[in-house]
């Protein structure tokens, strides 16, 4: 049975290039008094997941779609959890999906119009962009994917402003509004923005997205397209570079992109862990996109957390390890053409003797 739009449950996609602040954006949310309770759906790129982790929310459940890129799990996995959901109905007030950073917006919008159950039971409310003042004009040189989830934000988070100079923002904006001059953006500083502005927006326009995807409503059963969105190298489907994909869609895979993820039981010695990274960065920064960490160092009863975007890297204590938590390091790298040997060589020498 098919649902009035009013009952339908909300649900707001979350994209935005790796590193722009999606997962800040998505902390903000839920650690704000809203008073609404959130499903929260992540998919990640990389084979272990720590995104999950890094969220925050009190009481928020989380679900993972870890083991695919979501084009092509996107009828499978998406539609399950969403189906999931829906037999649990008034347990929560809206659902957040926030992609990879490396996800083509258009196959996680196009589920909620060509699935059927979720199209009966689920509204996206809209598809909210965040993307990164200091990156973004590089990224859409080289990556195309970035492109599309400017294309088809409804509400774009112009963050990290404070990592340019107002000329420098004024030209990324310039280039934003080139691609989409119809989203409603915001300039921020660590995703401050009134939770207004992002949620129960009602604001995605399917007129607009079939302007620019008119095939957007088909099944995807016979029709070709052109984004570049698959790049999960656990997805499962025989990739070819621009090849046709089981269900029809034309995907291409960008074949450099890759996934690094490094563990160890044994503590890290901070005082080689923290050189290490820096300098691995400071000197593989153009390569390496993306770097996230939970970190058990020797002699230390608190998680270590740290957050690298090219060069640039953050790190903090988070909090205590639980009792029942193994105390588990976990490293991901994130970029194209890895040194993988020297960094796993690099990884095992910072382990405390
Ligand atoms: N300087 C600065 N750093 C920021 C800002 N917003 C987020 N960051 C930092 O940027 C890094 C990446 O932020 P995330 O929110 O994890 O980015 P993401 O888009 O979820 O990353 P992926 O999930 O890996 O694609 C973290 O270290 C954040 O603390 C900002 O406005 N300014």
């Amino acid at each position: 049975m098919s649902s009035p739009a009013s009952e339908k449950i909300p649900v707001t996609v979350l994209t935005g290039y790796l590193g722009a602040g999606k997962t800040t954006l998505l902390n903000r949310i839920l650690s704000e008094n809203h008073g609404k309770k959130y499903a929260v759906i992540v998919n990640e790129f990389g084979e272990i997941g720590i995104d999950n982790d890094l969220i925050i929310g009190a009481d928020e459940e989380v679900f993972e779609m870890n083991n695919g890129c979501i084009c092509c799990t996107v009828r499978g996995d998406l539609v399950r959890i969403l189906g999931g959901l829906m037999k649990r109905r008034g347990k929560f007030d809206a659902i957040i999906v926030e992609t990879t950073g490396l996800a083509d917006p258009a196959p996680v919008a196009q589920t909620f119009f060509v699935d059927e159950d979720v199209q009966n039971n689920a509204r996206l409310d809209a598809v909210v962009t965040v993307a990164d003042s200091k990156w973004l004009s590089d990224r859409l040189k080289d990556a195309p994917e970035a492109k599309n989830q400017i294309a088809f934000a409804d509400v774009i988070i112009l963050n990290k402003t404070d990592l340019v100079t107002p000329a420098e923002l004024a030209e990324v904006e310039a280039r934003i509004r080139g691609i989409n001059p119809y989203a409603h953006l915001h300039r921020t500083e660590r995703c401050q923005v009134a939770l207004a502005d992002v949620l129960d927006r009602g604001a995605f326009d399917l007129d607009r997205i079939l302007e620019i995807e008119p095939e957007f409503l088909e099944s995807g059963d016979d029709h070709d397209h052109d984004h570049e969105h698959c790049h999960d190298p656990h997805c499962g489907h025989d990739h070819h570079h621009g090849d046709h994909h089981g269900h029809g869609l034309k995907h291409y895979h960008d074949e450099h992109m890759q996934s690094l993820a490094l563990s160890s039981d044994k503590p890290l010695d901070p005082k080689k862990f923290m050189p290490w990274l820096q300098q691995l960065v400071a000197t593989e920064g153009q390569k390496i996109l993306r770097s996230k960490g939970i970190l058990a160092f020797s002699d230390d009863d608190d998680r270590y957390v740290f957050q690298g975007v090219h060069m640039m890297l953050e790190g903090d204590h988070q909090r205590p390890w639980r009792e029942d938590e193994p105390r588990l390091s976990r490293v991901v790298f994130i970029g194209r053409d890895l040194p993988e040997q020297a960094i796993r060589d690099g990884f095992d020498k910072c382990i405390a003797a």
